[in-house]
């Protein structure tokens, strides 16, 4: 298959002709974001979330109780916790980034050997480009689907470095357990039977792993390492870089950074939960600015239904108070990409 023709972020650095127009966000576009001329770097205080203890979600405690009501407070108003006690060590999370490094700092002759083709996300490459004036993101990154196995294209997969490969394997099984324990503790955050999301996302369900490069940017104020988006995911699991700040999140029109905690994984609501649970968890949009000296890495995996699975309100959150916010969507993550890069919200689509 053909391969694109495209210049990752390494490359146009490497180039060393200055960077392209192509990158640059001005105020007046369809990007602002109604912060007016506020240069994108500038500072935002942090947000106030909290870390919450996986293994006490799921106990019938005094002290788990406190922990769903944490939780549903948490992803109702903020769409994001931090998760502690998620059975993966801080060893194996150290590993996971270093090997992400290593890969990045790879001659490209070695990169462009896992480099996606036209028309397919899996592989290494750039932010992908769907019309002449996308303003792109300064952003490089390696996407490979690691679930269910036979769906795994292992030509993409990185020989070098050496334990990438087996790494990423056991990362995704030590994954899976937390993603089974996040769903059951969000229904029984609502008060729902506890296989109520588990059932809807389905046997056939795939996650997807993103492993971003940001590198270091001349114009941090008016370049972004993400647009604003919210994820198309039920919802996400995040290794944000443990040194460089970068993520940011949306609330009442602010924007507002996410803290470093180390040894937690950041998660956050996508589209399908918001929709999943009637528009009560928020799938919450998020930006990541660029840093003028220091690369930055970060993993994301992505917990996507199963494409047979209709996606709609769970029955028992539909009521005369609260009335059905979202259609039944079906293959949600085909119509993400093109809303994403127009600037707009895929969720919307979804809506009565
Ligand atoms: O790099 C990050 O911290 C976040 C990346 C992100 O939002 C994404 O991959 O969807
Ligand atoms: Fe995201």
């Amino acid at each position: 298959m053909e391969k694109p023709k495209f210049k990752t972020v390494q490359e146009v650095i490497a180039d060393g002709e200055g960077l392209p127009e192509r990158y640059l966000h001005t105020p007046t576009g369809d990007d602002d974001d109604g912060e007016g001329q506020q240069p994108l770097n500038a500072s935002v205080p942090e947000m106030d979330i909290p870390a919450i203890d996986l293994t006490l979600l799921l106990s019938s405690s005094q002290d788990g109780r406190e922990e769903l009501s944490k939780l549903h407070s948490a992803l109702s108003t903020w769409g994001v916790v931090q998760v502690m006690n998620h059975g993966i060590t801080e060893a194996f999370l150290d590993k996971i980034y270093e090997l992400t490094k290593q890969f990045f700092a790879l001659p490209t002759e070695e990169k462009q050997k896992y480099a996606r083709e036209i028309g397919s996300i899996q592989g290494y490459g750039n932010d992908m480009i769907l019309s002449d004036d996308q303003v792109l993101d300064w952003i490089d990154r390696l996407y490979l689907t690691t679930y269910p196995e036979d769906q795994r294209k292992l030509k993409f997969w990185p020989e070098t470095p050496t334990e990438f490969r087996e790494t990423l394997h056991e990362y995704t099984m030590k994954q899976q357990l937390v993603i089974e324990k996040f769903f059951k503790a969000m229904a029984t955050s609502l008060e729902l039977e506890e296989n109520c999301f588990l059932e809807m996302y389905g046997e056939n369900a795939t996650m997807d792993t993103r492993f971003n490069m940001y590198p270091p940017c001349p114009r941090p104020d008016k370049v972004l390492g993400v647009k604003p988006h919210a994820d198309g995911s039920a919802f996400t699991l995040l290794l944000p870089d443990k040194d460089v700040e970068g993520l940011q999140f949306l609330k009442d029109g602010k924007w507002y950074k996410a803290p470093i905690v180390p040894d937690t994984i950041l998660i956050n609501v996508g589209d399908q939960i918001e929709i999943m649970s009637n528009g009560i968890y928020k799938s919450p949009v998020h930006r990541v600015v660029t840093n003028r000296e220091k690369e930055r890495i970060s993993v994301a995996t992505f917990c996507l239904p199963g494409s047979d699975k209709e996606i709609q309100p769970v029955d028992r959150l539909v009521t005369d108070a609260t009335p059905r916010l979202y259609k039944s969507v079906k293959k949600y993550v085909d119509l993400y990409f093109d809303y994403y890069q127009k600037g707009r919200r895929p969720i919307e689509a979804a809506l009565i």
